[in-house]
């Protein structure tokens, strides 16, 4: 299906940074790369009588949050039927007019359409989303006429959040943090959230991302895609394809875990190149703590510095504003760290980023 241009007006916008845009960067080629095969991890293995089964499946998804950031997860509890229903009310959402989507107060007002703050083509989402705080997904007044989204929708919330916190709780115990601290006492409602994402197919140019190269500021994202495909994420200095898997959900390591774990988890960059002919559709389910949470590593010397998810988010928020980039973690490396443990590098986006070595962590 291919939708107009009215619908949000994507190809207003992104013409506009086309003609307007003076300090571009540089055209990004896109390598078409190999459809890879994400670490697939069995939960089904966690409620095993055998020891030895258990501590081989959290073993498995440590392994893959220290080498990929990223990995892919069946028997995970939550039934084929709620994510279809999830499904086919997300796109009975999309479909409503832009006007309804964007002005009538819906899901907390937290309607997004392109990328506002864009200053070149490359900064540019061809995409629209929802962004709802857990606080709200239950919330009667944020449904309007999609009170029939508002059943299932608490449903999926609650099965997501119960999952990020089984699997933050593996991750966290693997550290020997868990006499310290748990993610599951810090997380919040009120930060915590779910992404509905659409990726309106984009016939213009295979050149326009879905979603721009970015890592997530969380501690753990829960994805549920479609079977479109369009997801790409870094593995060894390349960008590979995940390959759709219909009884998966995928599961990735965000900046703060990354930063808690003093680099053993990778929050990974990842990205969605668009698609000429099908619409996409995906859910993002993002594991947050309470804004005046302290993120901090208890392995010593710590890479990054002490911080709270609200400077974090602040500093996110206000990079942004002025460049169209997110900085990111390397902004809270400690000093030292930077020149001693980091090489440096350019990513598709253009932003520096700054990879600590393996050595950092001895
Ligand atoms: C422009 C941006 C906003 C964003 C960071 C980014 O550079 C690219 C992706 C955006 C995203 C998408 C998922 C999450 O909602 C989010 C909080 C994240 O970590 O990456 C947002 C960022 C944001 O809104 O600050
Ligand atoms: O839609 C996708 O596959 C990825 C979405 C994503 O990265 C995000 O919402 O942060
Ligand atoms: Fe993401």
């Amino acid at each position: 299906m291919v939708h107009s241009d009215s619908d949000p007006p994507l190809l207003n916008h992104y013409g506009t940074l086309l003609c307007h845009s003076t300090q571009c960067d540089e055209p990004q080629t896109r390598v078409t790369m190999e459809e890879c095969q994400l670490p697939l991890i069995d939960l089904c293995d966690l409620g095993s009588d055998d020891e030895m089964v258990r501590r081989a499946c959290a073993a498995a998804i440590c392994k893959a949050s220290s080498e990929w950031g990223f990995f892919q997860v069946v028997n995970h509890g939550i039934s084929s039927q709620l994510v279809d229903k999830m499904r086919s009310e997300q796109v009975k959402l999309f479909r409503a007019p832009f006007e309804t989507k964007a002005t009538s107060g819906l899901l907390n007002n937290s309607y997004r359409w392109g990328s506002p703050r864009a200053t070149c083509p490359n900064q540019f989402s061809w995409s629209e989303a929802y962004h709802v705080p857990l606080t709200k997904v239950s919330d009667e007044a944020c449904y309007g006429d999609f009170k029939s989204l508002r059943e299932v929708m608490t449903c999926f919330a609650a099965a997501m959040s119960e999952l990020s916190r089984l699997l933050a709780g593996i991750l966290t115990e693997n550290l020997g943090h868990w006499k310290q601290a748990s993610i599951s006492n810090i997380c919040d409602e009120t930060t915590c959230f779910l992404r509905l994402n659409h990726y309106p197919a984009c016939p213009i140019s295979p050149e326009i991302f879905g979603l721009v190269p970015h890592t997530d500021s969380d501690f753990l994202t829960i994805l549920c895609q479609d079977q479109v495909g369009g997801l790409q994420l870094m593995k060894d200095s390349k960008w590979v394809t995940v390959k759709p898997n219909k009884d998966a959900l995928i599961v990735n390591i965000g900046d703060l875990f990354q930063a808690w774990s003093n680099d053993v988890y990778k929050s990974v960059e990842h990205k969605v190149v668009s698609n000429a002919t099908t619409d996409r559709y995906s859910i993002a389910y993002f594991l947050c703590p309470s804004y005046d949470s302290l993120i901090e590593s208890f392995v010593k010397p710590s890479i990054y510095r002490r911080f709270t998810f609200r400077e974090y988010r602040e500093q996110v928020q206000e990079d942004v504003r002025k460049t169209g980039y997110k900085v990111g973690l390397p902004r809270f490396l400690l000093k030292g760290s930077e020149d001693l443990t980091t090489t440096t590098t350019t990513t598709e986006s253009n932003t520096r980023l700054y990879i600590p070595s393996i050595t950092a962590k001895s």
